[in-house]
């Protein structure tokens, strides 16, 4: 078996972006061994504080972005650090050449339910400063706290994933994940309708109609509400995952976060042979203009995600 060290060997001759990679898999390793024990520990719930977009933070969110900040504090390779459970960048090594994006926990609202949550990143070069379109990045990855604990990763080659083994090692467990460019699975919060845009009314009725519409083929709908979850799956098997711009994201830009969800997930995607949108906009083609900065996300299997840039065409 391949293991993480083995893979990035063959990945990259940079030593230190190696070295950032495996303190983000070091970051997750320890995430999911606290996730594991947090009920036992008392560690659900709420932190009592809210972070800068004015979210209720969890107990967890709170924790895992201590342990992301410590294992890059102890890499001199990273400069920054941008966290959305942080307001401000967090300058670390002054000669560090990486910036590191990251969500160190993903979906948090699932924690009190047991269901997949995840830790999302993506790696930058210092020189290019904070807001670096996402088609600039060095490498992005997620960990998925699931059944198995997946290191899903890319540099600049293939999507591969590592699954976390009985001695905290990452064995590689598929090489390159080929995303279907087909698929009859979609993802999105249905309860939201009323605020839909046309473009995302007609995509999903079309959708919904199955064979009897337009597109011809059965349907079946997905949402685990953890973004790490929902991207997992379609990485895995395909699939399209919508957070469209809607009637009351709209004033914000979006839901999903860009420097920290959208462009890494959208980077992993495109290692897969998936696309990804805002619907009008490639999402590694967007301009950052604030490290908080939200952002439309639709992303998968190319066809479909093909089908909404044709809705978003001609709406
Ligand atoms: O509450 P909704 O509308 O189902 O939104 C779920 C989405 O929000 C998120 O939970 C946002 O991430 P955080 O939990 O890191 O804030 C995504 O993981 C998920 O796709
Ligand atoms: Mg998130
Ligand atoms: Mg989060």
């Amino acid at each position: 078996m391949t293991d993480l060290a083995q893979w990035l060997d063959t990945q990259t001759t940079d030593r230190e972006l190696g070295s950032t990679i495996k303190s983000m898999a070091a970051a997750g390793a320890e995430i999911a061994s606290v996730l594991r024990q947090a009920p036992i520990a008392g560690q659900t719930g709420l932190a009592g504080s809210d972070n800068v977009q004015g979210e209720a933070q969890k107990a967890l969110d709170v924790i895992s972005n201590d342990i992301v900040l410590n294992h890059l504090r102890a890499n001199p390779a990273i400069s920054i650090l941008v966290s959305e459970e942080l307001d401000e960048a967090v300058e670390m090594s002054s000669q560090g050449r990486f910036i590191i994006a990251t969500d160190p926990l993903d979906g948090s609202s699932n924690l009190d339910v047991n269901v997949t949550v995840g830790t999302i990143f993506s790696v930058l070069a210092s020189a290019g400063g904070l807001l670096q379109k996402g088609e600039a990045q060095l490498a992005a990855g997620y960990v998925a706290y699931g059944p198995a604990t997946s290191l899903v990763i890319r540099i600049a080659g293939d999507t591969s994933v590592f699954t976390l083994d009985a001695n905290g090692q990452w064995q590689q467990t598929v090489s390159a994940a080929i995303i279907p460019a087909a698929s009859g699975e979609f993802a999105i919060n249905t309860a939201r309708e009323r605020f839909w845009d046309a473009a995302t009314i007609g995509y999903v009725r079309e959708s919904v109609a199955g064979e009897t519409g337009p597109a011809g083929k059965r349907y079946n709908m997905r949402w685990v509400g953890s973004m790490v979850a929902d991207v997992h799956r379609i990485l895995m098997r395909g699939g399209i995952f919508l957070y469209p711009l809607d009637s009351e994201t709209a004033s914000k830009g979006g839901r999903l976060r860009l420097l920290y969800e959208a462009n890494p997930m959208a980077w992993l995607v495109a290692g897969a042979g998936g696309a990804s949108t805002t619907g009008r906009q490639g999402i590694l083609d967007v301009q950052p203009t604030g490290i908080h900065q939200r952002v439309p996300v639709i992303l998968g299997s190319a066809e479909e995600v093909g089908r909404v840039e044709a809705w978003y065409a001609r709406a």
